[in-house]
Parts: structure tokens; sequence; C-alpha cells
């Protein structure tokens, strides 16, 4: 898959002081002696002119060479440094390709690292999640992944895997009994062992996953409790029409903000009533499935309503949890901050609402951030689909069912992890992973 000498600019476009424009795959050598004249030695930069097609000087800059596999892709790599214009960046390239090199499409660099084995799939997604990381822990998160904790975890749980189904498929071969008392008990008890191994790594990935795309919290609660007039308290601006019209809000509403720098998905929901015209029933129903996908939904409770009580909409989804927020505290005379009951605000004064941060800091686990892998929803998915084999082999071990069955379930768990670091594979996985990448990269 890896065809031809790649070349790409490696650093943002636009001015800077330095510009980087990268070269892999085998005519790297032979390319940048031709625009550099003679390679310095390994990883030493050094000083050169930088000719065009006609003689005459580009630019002038650093050369690096990275003879492979000791390079980044693991083919032979050069690296021209010249000034950070785009002009030049431009002409830089133009000289390469018209020296026979071809433009990188996004990701190649990593998607050629991965393939010569320098990097495994957790590690490249890690390399993209840190250059995209909107936040420090973010950041810190990815340069876990990116050092290979979570390609560690997930290589370990393998090899437990492996030496079960070892055990058991030896079971299969040596002996014509089922698995009985000891070894069956024994079995269970390691199946159990990982299952709950697996646990403790969803919930690290998930922690992960939500500081790369932002726990998503829902605003719910009856019609003009103050739902929009939350989100605009929390937000710092007008993102929601604010109204004494109960009903003011239709259709989900979607905003992004930070709290201390970590990422929040927040979204305003239409006021849940039954009856209103269509529009408002199916505002309620988008509602409620916001709800349902939610990592947090805030119920508000308009305070100064003696009608309205947070055990009202009855259906919450039971798996989702819920923070009871008393609004509008200003007319009740509740006093402000976080009880037993829950949070009490006024949305319009902002008192308590230092409170609602603080909770939701604590909801995204800010003080517990540095157990994160960064993750991704694939990632998620493969631990999910992993459990749920466990899960198959766990039922069968239970009920004492044959070897052959517990094996071909912890089978299925071990390829479903071996999405997570690219053991196993697609062409198709990959292309979409790495085509997401930036140029350059
Ligand atoms: N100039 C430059 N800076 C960069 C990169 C790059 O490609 N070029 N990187 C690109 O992502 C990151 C660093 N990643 C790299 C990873 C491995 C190797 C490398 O050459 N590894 C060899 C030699 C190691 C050594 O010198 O001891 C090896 O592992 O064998 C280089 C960069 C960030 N900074
Ligand atoms: N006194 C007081 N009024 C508030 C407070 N929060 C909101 N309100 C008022 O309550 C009314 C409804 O506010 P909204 O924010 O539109 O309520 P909502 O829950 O989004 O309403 P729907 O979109 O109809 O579901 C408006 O007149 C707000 O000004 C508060 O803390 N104190
Ligand atoms: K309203």
């Amino acid at each position: 898959m890896p065809d031809g000498t790649i070349c790409a600019v490696a650093t943002p476009p636009g001015r800077g002081g330095i510009g980087v424009v990268r070269l892999s795959g085998p005519d790297s050598a032979a390319l940048t002696e031709a625009v550099a004249g003679p390679l310095p030695a390994p990883r030493r930069a050094s000083m050169r002119r930088f000719a065009g097609d006609d003689g005459a000087a580009i630019d002038e800059g650093l050369v690096l060479w990275f003879p492979g596999p000791q390079s980044f892709t693991g083919e032979d790599v050069a690296e021209l440094h010249g000034h950070g214009g785009p002009v030049v960046m431009d002409r830089l390239l133009q000289r390469l390709l018209g020296l026979g090199a071809r433009l990188a499409t996004p990701g190649e660099f990593s998607h050629r690292a991965y393939l010569n084995g320098r990097i495994d799939l957790t590690r490249a997604e890690a390399i993209a999640d840190l250059i995209e990381a909107g936040s420090e822990s973010a950041a810190r998160a990815a340069m876990r992944s990116l050092q290979g904790e979570f390609a560690a975890t997930i290589d370990a749980l393998v090899q437990r895997l492996t030496d079960l189904r070892v055990h058991l498929e030896a079971g299969i071969d040596f002996a014509d009994e089922p698995l009985e008392g000891l070894a069956l008990q024994d079995v269970t008890r390691q199946v159990e062992a990982v299952a709950a191994e697996l646990a403790s790594t969803r919930r690290a990935a998930s922690r992960g996953q939500q500081l790369q795309e932002g726990l998503s919290v829902v605003i719910a609660g009856r019609p003009n409790a103050g739902k929009s007039s939350l989100l605009n308290a929390l937000a710092g601006r007008d993102a929601a029409i604010v109204t004494d019209l109960a009903g003011t809000t239709r259709d989900v509403l979607e905003s992004y903000l930070h709290i201390d720098g970590l990422p929040l998905r927040v979204l305003d929901t239409a006021g849940l009533r039954e009856g209103g015209d269509v529009v408002e029933q199916e505002g309620v129903r988008r509602a409620r499935r916001a709800m349902a996908a939610a990592d947090r939904i805030l119920m508000v409770v308009d305070d100064s309503d003696a009608g309205d009580d947070p055990a009202l909409p009855a259906e919450w989804p039971d798996h989702v949890a819920v923070t009871t927020v008393y609004n509008k505290i200003d007319r009740s005379g509740r006093a402000a901050g976080e009880s037993a009951a829950g949070l009490a605000v006024s949305a319009l004064t902002g008192e308590g609402m230092e409170a609602l941060r603080d909770h939701l800091r604590a909801c995204l686990g800010a003080d517990d951030t540095e157990a994160a892998f960064i993750a991704r929803r694939r990632h998620l998915q493969s631990l999910d689909a992993a459990a749920g084999h466990i899960d198959e082999a766990l039922t069968a071990a239970r009920a004492g069912a044959g070897e052959e069955l517990i094996a071909e379930s912890l089978a299925a768990a071990q390829a479903s992890l071996g999405e997570i670091t690219g053991a196993v594979t697609t062409e198709d996985l990959l292309g979409r992973i790495f085509s997401t990448f930036c140029i350059g990269k």
C-alpha cells in the first residue's frame, strides 16, 4: 500500500518563523540531494541552499536526514526547514513534485508509520488527538495514549485472553470430558477478572473521550422553568431565546463551552409537557432523545412555582445521571448553592451559578483526569463489543458449557480488542481513521 515518495508541508499554513517540508519514501535521499546538495549525517541538522529547477535559490535552511528504518515512518525521511512563508513553502513543494514526489494524502505519514509497525493505531490516533486537543487535560490524556499506556492495557487484556484460550483449547484437545469442578470454577473466576479489568478500562477510555469531545449535558424540565436562561448564564452569552411564553424552545439547541478549560457540550431542549401543537410535540420527542443520549441531565425546576416539581416528568432514562437544579431562587428565597436535594440557582441574578459550574467540573472528573486515556467512539464500541463477548463466555462458563463455546466467545472478545490497537483491522477502517488527520501528519 505505501507507494512512492510522498511530500507535504508539515507546519501550519500561513506565515511563521520556520516552515517544514517533509519527505518520506525510497526517493527521499535523491530528491533532497537534487534540491539541497549532499545529505547531512543522519539526524544532524545542516545548513543548505534550496535550489529551484533553474538553479536559483528558493530559500536556505536546515536539512534533516533520517535513513529508514530509524525514522518516524520507518522509511527514508528527509525534512527541509525553510522560512515559513506560504510562497516559499509552496515553491519548495512544487519543486519536489516536479522531481517526482507525490503530495501526501491526509495522515499518510502516520499511516505509513502504522503499516511499518512504528506505531499502533491507538498511538497514531493519539498524535491526531494531541494536535486537536482543546484543553490541557485532553492534551495530557492524549500523551498517555501516545506513550502507549492505552495500547499496553489492551495488549495485557488480549494476553490474558490468549492464556485462557490456550488453557481451554488444550482441554479440548486432550480430554473428552467437559470442564468440571475446580477447573470450571477457575476459568469462571479468570473470565470474571477479565470482565472487571475491561470495565475499568472502559471507564478510563470513556473519561478520555469526554475530555476530547466534551461531556454532554442536557438541560431539561417543564416549560418556562428557565432552561434557556440557564444555558445563557452558563455560556455567558445569549445563545438561546428567552421569553416568558411557555414553549419558547422548540428544537434542541447545542452550545459548546469550557469550564476551566474542560469542554462541555450543552443542549437546551423544549419544555416537557403533554399536548401543544405538532411542532412542540416533536420538540418534546427530540428532548427525550437528547436526554437518553446525555452524559448528564440538568433537570431544571421553577422553584417559584409550587406546581413544578422534579418528579413530574416521570420517564427519565434511568441510565443517565440527573442533577436537579432549582431555578428562580431570587423569587422563591431558597438559599443558593449545592445541597442534598440538588443545586439552587438563579439564572437571572447569577446566584448559585458558581456552585453549578463546580458541580459540572466534578461531573467531568476534573480532579481525576490523570487516569484517562484519550479514546474515540470506535474504541468504546470495540470495548463494548469485547465486554459483550466476555459476558457470553461467563454465561457459558457458569452454565458449565463446553470449552469450545467458552473459547469461541473469548476469541471474539480478542478480535474486538484487536481492532483498538490495529492488530485486527480492515483497509476500510484504516482509511476512515487516517483520512481525518491533517495533511503533513
Ligand atoms: N522535526 C520534526 N519534529 C517532530 C517530528 C518530526 O517528524 N520532525 N515528529 C513527527 O511526528 C514528532 C516526533 N516524532 C518522531 C518520532 C520518531 C522519530 C525518529 O526518527 N525515530 C527513530 C530515531 C530515534 C533516535 O534518534 O534515537 C527511531 O525511532 O528509530 C522522529 C520523530 C514531533 N516532532
Ligand atoms: N425571576 C427569575 N426569572 C427567571 C429566572 N430564569 C428564567 N426566568 C424567566 O422565566 C421565563 C422563562 O425562561 P426561559 O429561559 O425561556 O425558560 P425555558 O425553560 O427555556 O422555557 P421553554 O423554552 O418555554 O421551555 C423568562 O421570562 C425568564 O426571564 C430566574 O432565575 N429568576
Ligand atoms: K420560555
